[in-house]
């Protein structure tokens, strides 16, 4: 299946790009060479990675993927399929461990992840935003020089061009961005919604009406307020722009980068000869078509693998806490405790109301059938008038601090809670804690605590929706958890998924925010601008305990995940430095959202592309 509007799906240079060399799956012809850089993993930052390094035409460049390709398949580019292609052949199909002590009750849920060219990237939601230049700044003053908004916010823009919505499109959304704040050379394009659903179009004089003002810049460096939002998205065709078309297909014909699909990477292979005390990785040992492969790294290994397989091929590396290595039966090449810990994300806690007005919404494509093939012949003929509802996705969101969703004295309380459990902590990363505590204290309105986001849609996990009705969906997001997870393996086998324990709710605090955040859902539904539009609440429904729901049947993540290979100097906690090369390996670095140490109030991956173009300037400049 090609979709209609697939960016190459009529384009013979890339049809013949892809048939070239450059992308196969035949593990035995890619092992026959050595390559100066090894990428494992061609997802959102592997790519990004792969395609910088191979630009200079100095180094050849292997890429290894897991996963196939989803170029043309209209579950992966047509934006308002988002969702579509979770729980296929292009996700790990991960599920998360049951709550266990402190967090005892919070259920297992399926923990989706990218197989496919582009990573997660092609499974996202298509969110494009940035978090506040604070939390960057965060991150250098976790003892990362020049990982700072500055810096970070350049190399995000390196990474996008910029498209203006039509006039049209701004004044239904009430809003005109200015491209000053984006870029306009970089090959992920970003764009708004063709398409401005009627919430989208009260989404901010909603707000307004509750006391959050409205933000028209918010990917520069301040996000608190409500706003309406640029997804990843190419108008000229609108497809998604993920990894693979933006910084692969283009780059195909490239002699010097190679990329092998269906390839799963077991472990780094290590070189006898060792540098002091530090290891040197000589290439990689991979499966593909059923058999084990080796292959040869001239420079450097680079794992791309993304937070949940980072830190197990680390561990299947022999790198990780030797405790946890021994157990699984691998032997200890660097023992380093901090691999798999540290792991951060974004709780979501989500209420789904029946719509009393006679619209559409996404709910109608799959409830009338004639409206589907409608939408999908005005989609397939690229129509600006009327746009096709598959031009959806979710620009209408807004970021917050505590003092919108509880009393000054409650968040007072709440500071106070949060400073106490930092002070008592004594995990090794303390002085993570610690950052996050200071966006409270120092700068409690300026950065975020929690995301609030309308949808058009059914998106309940609690109820299933009633054939012939529509809905409307709100989510309220905690970005800051106190909680810490982790990820680790417990067997030697690359194929076997390894632990993943969010813990998310393991500190009572995060459950209040929580809590707090989905409360204040109900005011949004009950403000006026919407008064024709919510009906009956459906999830989770009248007389449901709230709190009850967020750590039990209502429990749910943004899929944000980051920190299982933090970037922290070694003595605290830390797997790689600054330069983003794993502690003890003189040719190892990780570049993906795992190396991300604090969380962000933002949707990670316009700052996964970010690390991924700074990490191309660090390596091709010999740090
Ligand atoms: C459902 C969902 C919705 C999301 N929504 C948004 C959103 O709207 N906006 C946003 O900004 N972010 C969103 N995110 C998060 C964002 O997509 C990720 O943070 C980002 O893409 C991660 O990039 P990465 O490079 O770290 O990993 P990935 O992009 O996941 O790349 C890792 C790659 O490595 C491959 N791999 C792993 N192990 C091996 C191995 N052993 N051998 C070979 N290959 C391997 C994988 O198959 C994959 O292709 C969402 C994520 C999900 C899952």
């Amino acid at each position: 299946r090609i979709s209609p509007r697939s960016p190459f799906a009529r384009t013979a240079k890339a049809d013949s790009n892809l048939a070239s060399r450059s992308i196969s799956s035949d593990g035995g012809q890619f092992a026959k060479s050595s390559y100066d850089y090894i990428v494992v993993g061609g997802g959102t930052a592997g790519l990004t990675v792969a395609a910088r390094l191979s630009q200079t035409g100095r180094y050849t460049v292997g890429v290894l993927e897991a996963g196939g390709s989803g170029f043309g398949d209209p579950i992966v580019d047509i934006p308002g399929e988002f969702g579509a292609d979770l729980g296929t052949k292009y996700d790990w199909n991960f599920t998360t461990a049951a709550g266990k002590g402190t967090n005892t009750g919070v259920p297992s849920i399926p923990f989706h992840r990218g197989k496919v060219l582009g990573g997660s990237s092609a499974l996202n939601f298509m969110v494009w935003n940035r978090a506040s230049m604070y939390e960057y700044d965060a991150w250098e003053a976790l003892g990362n020089t020049g990982w700072n908004w500055k810096s970070m916010y350049s190399y995000m823009k390196k990474a996008e061009t910029f498209h203006q919505p039509s006039q049209t499109v701004a004044s239904l959304f009430g809003f005109s961005p200015s491209s000053f704040d984006y870029g306009s050379k970089g090959p992920v394009n970003v764009s708004f919604n063709k398409y401005v659903s009627v919430l989208a179009q009260k989404w901010l004089r909603a707000l307004e009406s509750l006391g959050i003002p409205t933000n028209n810049h918010p990917l520069a460096g301040n996000n608190v307020g409500a706003s309406i939002q640029p997804s990843d998205i190419n108008p000229r065709n609108t497809t998604r722009s993920y990894a693979a078309p933006a910084y692969l297909f283009p780059n195909a014909g490239r002699e010097n980068l190679i990329v092998l699909t269906g390839a799963l990477v077991e472990k780094i292979n290590w070189s006898p000869k060792k540098i002091g005390d530090k290891v040197f990785a000589s290439g990689v040992t991979f499966l593909s078509g059923g058999k084990e492969y080796t292959v040869a790294a001239k420079r450097e290994v680079i794992i791309s693998c993304g937070t949940v397989k980072t830190p197990q091929l680390l561990e299947l590396s022999g790198i990780g806490a030797k405790e946890i290595l021994s157990k699984a039966g691998v032997k200890v090449v660097v023992d380093l405790p901090s691999v798999g810990e540290n792991v951060q994300d974004h709780g979501q806690a989500i209420m789904t109301w029946e719509r009393n007005d006679e619209g559409f919404s996404l709910d109608t494509l799959r409830n009338n059938a004639t409206f589907a093939q409608q939408q999908m012949a005005l989609y397939a003929n690229n129509s600006s008038n009327p746009p096709s509802i598959l031009d959806e996705t979710f620009p209408a969101i807004a970021y917050v601090p505590l003092s919108t969703v509880v009393d000054r004295a409650t968040a007072k309380e709440l500071v106070a809670e949060a400073a106490a459990h930092v002070r008592a902590s004594k995990a090794p990363f303390k002085r993570t804690l610690e950052q996050q505590l200071a966006f409270l204290q120092h700068h409690p309105e300026k950065v975020s605590q929690i995301e609030l986001i309308i949808a058009d849609e059914f998106a309940a996990t609690t109820v299933a929706p009633m054939p012939n009705k529509t809905y409307v969906t709100l989510s309220a997001s905690p970005q800051h958890l106190l909680s810490r997870g982790s990820v680790h393996i417990n067997s030697s086998n690359a194929s076997h998924s390894p632990v993943i324990n969010l813990n998310s709710f393991s500190v009572p605090y995060d459950v209040q925010i929580a809590v707090a955040g989905l409360a204040f859902l109900r005011k949004i539904a009950a403000a006026k601008e919407y008064a024709a539009i919510f009906g009956t609440e459906v999830a989770p429904g009248p007389g449901i305990d709230l709190r009850n729901y967020t750590v039990g049947a209502g429990f749910g993540v943004e899929y944000h995940t980051v920190g299982s290979a933090s970037m922290i100097p070694q003595d605290q906690g830390g797997v790689v430095d600054s330069s983003l090369k794993v502690y003890g390996t003189l040719n190892v670095r990780v570049v993906d959202a795992s190396i991300i140490p604090l969380h962000m109030s933002a949707h990670p991956s316009c700052t996964v592309y970010g690390i991924a173009e700074k990490a191309a300037d660090i390596i091709l400049s010999g740090k």
